[in-house]
């Protein structure tokens, strides 16, 4: 039976001041960064020992998971960081207030902009300053794949070759693997592992540095769910 342990990123700075993050690469705070050892406490409590390491290309969730794997002792557990398990692209709300914004645009939009499965934010253009295509970690990267906004739809779309190509195969391979990410990016994973629905996937949330843990049968079939929590 394989595991696999989900971990979104302790809080960040721009958590802590109700911004819109998304693509930026935004820094953790000191409680994210007592958050993500705490995460790796609670793995090293619960005998979680890895094979392979998964985490995207923004320092929030590279630093979580390396705490994590420190504090677990399993620091040179092999570790793959890929723009798939970026954060979705939060377009042109990227930088702006949360609580703001629902003044300007009403709570039910801001809302909808948050949790709709299928609504895209305000995008940016390849030609705006803010845009990832001027982002030097991105120069290999399709120009075409680089959005200036995604929903959670999208942002599933590009998580799942990840999870295709690479996790499944390991997870059917009885490998465990620890994936630390993103509030959205996780909750798309999360979406497709257990098949919930578009509606119901509105009302999934991910908690700063609180490990998930699936448990899965030699088909990939979920046989456990668990959080864990001091
Ligand atoms: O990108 C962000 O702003 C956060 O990491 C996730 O934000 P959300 O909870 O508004 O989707």
């Amino acid at each position: 039976m394989s595991k696999l342990v989900l971990i979104r990123h302790g809080q960040s700075q721009w958590n802590l001041s109700n911004q819109f993050t998304g693509w930026e690469d935004v820094d953790l705070s000191d409680k994210g960064v007592e958050e993500a050892k705490e995460a790796g406490k609670l793995v090293k409590k619960a005998g979680l020992e890895f094979d392979f390491a998964y985490t995207s290309v923004l320092k929030r969730a590279i630093k979580t998971l390396h705490y994590a794997l420190e504090e677990s002792d399993q620091l040179w557990v092999p570790e793959t960081k890929t723009w798939r398990l970026n954060e979705r692209h939060y377009g042109r709300l990227q930088g702006l207030n949360k609580e703001e914004t629902a003044e300007k645009y009403g709570d039910e939009q801001v809302h909808i902009w948050r949790r709709s499965y299928d609504t895209l934010p305000p995008l940016l253009s390849a030609d705006d300053e803010g845009s990832a295509v001027n982002d030097r970690r991105y120069k290999d990267l399709d120009p075409n794949l680089i959005p200036g906004g995604e929903n959670l739809k999208v942002t599933l779309e590009r998580v799942m070759p990840l999870w295709a190509d690479e996790i499944a195969p390991k997870l059917l391979d009885n490998k465990n693997v620890i994936i630390a990410a993103h509030g959205n990016s996780l909750r798309a994973l999360s979406k497709y592992i257990e098949r919930i629905s578009d509606d119901d996937i509105m009302d999934l949330e991910m908690k700063t540095g609180e490990p998930v843990v699936y448990e899965f049968n030699d088909k990939l079939e979920v046989v456990n769910k668990s959080k864990l929590d001091k």
